[in-house]
């Protein structure tokens, strides 16, 4: 014990043994909600799930997923990875990014800081970039806050301002980035009546532009060279933004929205990229030398990318071309490892003491395993938003190369299947005690929109847990490994998405469009998520309590502690389990 009192030795569980492999599955986007036509977790043969559901009602439950129970402002904001697997891994809610930033505006507090302070020495004689996410989807930005933001640098010197924008389409419904682009326009010319020249400069589709997440890992893969197109992403964006180049130019941000939505039949997520011109048909917002830049995206993922190449002076994932000398600050600071962005206008939460890190301390070693898409969700998500291991002795984290350059209705398998035989491996090896895994499909075919192909992703996702009992001639997976070394398995998901594809009025009717067609769900819900907990490794008398019934994914931590043999430390949220004597 330090002289603080505080140690990382977690006390004996006093039921239950240690040394046993537990096997940790999170079906990403598998939520919980009526049986319909637009549930694709329904709609699809699920086998697997069913059977943890109703084979052991006892072994399954339910557990909150979105809103307050994972640390976001109301209980109208959906789950999403981040802050799921952040309560999964930490064992305890903290207030997020969303909540945060709310608070530094409302306050005043952000323009206090050292962040504020270090872009403000550019408004004299540079231009503020803002860049970031359109949409109110309150997963990775909010306009509201751009518009506070907007107001406030503005009353605090800006005076030129551009803004780089990222249309959604994805936490929010395709096509509605025209209406986001019309609010952001009409703050902008409130602004220019006050005599600022504050313009959209750039714009693009998120998933085609500047947000790319989880640069592939280079020492996991052999064949690099032929992956590194997510880092195309990222270039494309900084040809608009900073270089002031792109295969489209307009004069005007919402006619370019607009128009390159009709001519390129592309939808918002994917729109291409593009520069807005004078009427000389130059960029009106190339970031150079002596400007200031904010990324205003609070969620780290799929910010990271960026600031790197935002901020290191020694950079080779692609030909900068330039690189000017600017005062660069996140919303947040993105990763806390690698004290990235160096200067950030909000403190990130600050998720200390996670589980992975407890367990390194008291002899259990894990290993973390899923694809690109979703690898930081198990490690860094996981671990707090912390990259890299607490112990590379005793951890291993393995990232299988996800397909690139397609959108995963068209693979809506992805690669389950090499995730769960990853996993299996890990387990028959016994060198690990836990073995931690995220199955992507649901949520990333299911933010397509393509309700066929995320049929096909949820049955991907089922059979990626555990074989067909009756095909005897398939190969074991995960809970087959778990029943074959004695193990225990927790089976759970980050949030929902599959389960509701349909845009829904307040009784639950599907809402259609003026042409009478339904409203397609792109994004994650507000659903629960179940959670199972079996294998014969579980000690007989473990059931659930009775006395947590709103329990949601914060509440995990303790109990896979549990599962380890240690009670969890006093300050976590409680576990859900309970051991009665038989
Ligand atoms: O793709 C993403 O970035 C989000 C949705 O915006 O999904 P998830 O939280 O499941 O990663
Ligand atoms: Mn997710
Ligand atoms: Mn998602």
């Amino acid at each position: 014990m330090g002289s603080s009192g505080f140690s990382w030795k977690l006390a004996d569980h006093p039921k239950l043994p240690k040394g046993k492999i537990v096997a940790m599955v999170v079906l990403d986007g598998w939520g919980e909600a009526n049986p319909d036509k637009y549930n694709c977790i329904h709609v699809a043969e699920t086998p697997t799930m069913d059977s943890l559901k109703k084979d052991a009602p006892e072994k399954w439950r339910l557990v909150r997923a979105h809103g307050t129970a994972v640390g976001l402002p109301t209980e109208d904001d959906m789950g999403n990875s981040e802050v799921g697997h952040n309560a999964l891994g930490a064992g305890r809610i903290f207030a997020q990014g969303a909540k945060l930033v709310d608070f530094a505006l409302a306050s005043g507090k952000i323009y206090g800081g050292e962040g504020f302070s270090y872009i403000k020495e550019c408004f004299d004689t540079g231009t503020l970039h803002l860049i970031g996410l359109l949409s109110d989807g309150g997963v990775h930005s909010r306009l509201d806050q751009l518009q506070l933001l907007l107001k406030g640098a503005s009353e605090n010197g800006a005076k030129r301002i551009r803004v780089h924008v990222l249309t959604d389409g994805r936490d929010v419904l395709d096509g509605s980035s025209v209406g986001f682009a019309e609010t952001l326009e009409n703050d902008l010319s409130k602004l220019r009546e006050r005599g600022i020249d504050a313009q959209i400069a750039s714009g693009g589709g998120r998933m085609y532009v500047t947000m790319d997440r989880y640069e592939v890992v280079t020492q996991t893969i052999l064949a690099c060279s032929l992956l590194q197109n997510d880092w195309d992403v990222v270039k494309r964006g900084w040809d608009a933004q900073v270089l002031g180049e792109a295969p489209y130019k307009f004069r005007n941000g919402v006619e370019a929205i607009k128009k390159l939505r009709e001519d390129t039949k592309a939808s918002d997520q994917y729109l291409p990229p593009f520069v807005i011109v004078d009427e000389c048909g130059k960029a009106v917002g190339p970031i150079v030398d002596g400007d200031a830049v904010v990324t205003l995206n609070f969620r780290a993922d799929r910010m990271v990318m960026i600031a790197k190449a935002l901020e290191y002076e020694d950079f080779d994932k692609f030909d900068r071309v330039r690189f000017p000398k600017i005062h660069y600050a996140g919303m947040l600071q993105y990763d806390g490892e690698l004290k990235l962005p160096n200067h950030y206008l909000v403190s990130p939460p600050e998720i200390e003491r996670t589980s992975g890190e407890y367990l390194v301390h008291n002899g259990v070693c894990t290993f973390a395993c899923s694809e690109t898409v979703k690898f930081g969700h198990v490690t860094f998500f996981w671990n707090g938003n912390r990259s890299g291991y607490f112990n590379s002795e005793m951890e291993e984290y393995v990232e299988i190369p996800s397909d690139s350059g397609i959108t995963f209705n068209v693979e809506p398998k992805m690669k389950a299947l090499e995730i769960a035989e990853k996993a299996r491996d890990a387990i028959l090896s016994r060198k690990f005690h836990q073995v931690r895994v995220n199955l992507p499909n649901s949520d990333m075919v299911g933010h397509t929109g393509d309700i066929e192909a995320t049929v096909v992703a949820c049955k991907a996702a089922d059979e990626a847990v555990k074989t067909d009992s009756y095909d005897l001639m398939k190969a074991l997976i995960i809970l087959d490994a778990i029943e074959q070394v004695g193990g225990i398995y927790v089976v759970t998901a980050d949030h929902g998405n599959a389960e509701d594809m349909v845009k829904r009025n307040k009784t639950g009717q599907p809402l259609l469009d003026k042409n009478g067609k339904i409203q397609i769900l792109t994004s994650h819900t507000l659903q629960p998520v179940p959670i199972a907990i079996g294998g014969p490794g579980l000690a007989p008398g473990v059931r659930y309590r009775t006395d947590v019934p709103d329990g949601g994914l914060a509440n995990v931590a303790a109990t896979v502690m549990n599962l380890h043999g240690f009670e969890a430390p006093s300050d976590y949220e409680p576990t859900l389990i309970e051991v009665v004597d038989n």
